[in-house]
């Protein structure tokens, strides 16, 4: 095998994220269920005849060097070298970016978790669900999650993960037109940082439509970016409507994509919107 084409790499909506505690690190502890759906980016991997690791693909704003994929291709790069004395050979990475950035719907640690396993995968590296997990968390805390591939209740930073059974539905997801910078978010004195804990059961058997929790982060982020808080108002009107980790994106669950699609016909011109259906398992395990 050379390449390796057609890799889902698919974005997370967070149901809910409560903030319970800061770390010693500075990092925040969350409680929150990662939500697979079915809209994504899509990448294309090509082995190379050098050790060369590259991007394809123009990004704005995102150089070749501090791209995600590249960073997780290099890393596991060298975890193979460690093990066999063998350096892999290089990769072309090709990308159809469809995910907003700094939209909380973690594009860019979908196509880093995607190109761990689709590496792996290539290279005959042979590492475990649960090393390739170890190797993704330093470079993004979403990471480990994706690599999980099913939906989850997250704990930690969210790398402590449990498989969990959400609502089957369908989520209209709306781009409000900025970019919410994580680190500005969690950095806020405003922020409340001692929401109680839950359980998995709690979520569980509520599991309706309607969300559980809140999400700790958007009373901040709303306050910060007008556009955020724009969006909410906006589709509270047809059920309700949250902000997903961090932002900038909102969402709102309804039952059927007809429900989904009489919303999107009345969203204004002036945002990006899109529908997607709720995934329990990552796409890219069909194809590995
Ligand atoms: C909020 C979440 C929820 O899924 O996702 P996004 O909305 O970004 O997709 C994640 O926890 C995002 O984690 P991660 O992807 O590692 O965040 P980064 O952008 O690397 O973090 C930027 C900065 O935010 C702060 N940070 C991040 C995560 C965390 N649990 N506590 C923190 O205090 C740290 O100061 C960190 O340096
Ligand atoms: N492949 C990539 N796709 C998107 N963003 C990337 C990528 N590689 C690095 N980044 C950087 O990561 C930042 C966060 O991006 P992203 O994961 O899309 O947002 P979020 O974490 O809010 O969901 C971007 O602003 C960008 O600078």
């Amino acid at each position: 095998m050379t390449e390796l084409n057609h890799c889902p790499a698919p974005a997370k909506l967070n149901l809910f994220l409560h903030v319970n505690g800061r770390r010693a690190d500075g990092y925040h502890l969350l409680q929150t269920v990662f939500q697979l759906i079915d809209h994504g980016d899509t990448l294309h991997f090509t082995l190379r005849d050098d050790t060369v690791l590259r991007r394809v693909t123009d990004m704005p704003g995102v150089p070749e060097q501090s791209d995600l994929m590249i960073r997780a291709a290099t890393l596991l790069q060298a975890e193979v070298l460690r093990r066999t004395g063998v350096l892999p050979r290089g990769v072309d990475i090709a990308i159809d970016k469809v995910l907003p950035m700094g939209g909380g719907v973690g594009g860019g640690s979908s196509d880093a978790a995607t190109t761990l396993m689709a590496l792996n995968k290539l290279w005959n590296a042979g590492l475990s669900k649960q090393e390739l997990m170890d190797l993704g968390l330093p470079l993004g805390a979403d990471i480990p999650f994706f690599i999980f591939g099913e939906t989850a209740f997250a704990e930690g930073v969210g790398e402590a993960l449990q498989p969990v059974q959400a609502p089957d539905c369908w989520y209209v997801v709306i781009e409000p037109g900025v970019m919410v910078p994580t680190a500005a978010i969690f950095g806020s004195e405003q922020l409340t940082r001692d929401t109680p804990v839950v359980n998995i059961a709690d979520f569980s058997s509520h599991s309706r439509i309607a969300g559980f929790g809140k999400n700790d982060l958007q009373q901040v982020a709303t306050k910060l970016f007008p556009p955020v808080a724009e969006a909410v108002e906006w589709l509270g009107a047809y059920g309700d409507a949250r902000m997903t980790g961090s932002g900038a994106c909102v969402f709102s669950a309804v039952a059927s994509e007809d429900d989904a699609d009489a919303v999107l016909e009345k969203v204004p011109a002036k945002w990006k919107a899109w529908k997607a259906k709720a995934l329990q398992q990552h796409p890219i395990i069909a194809k590995l």
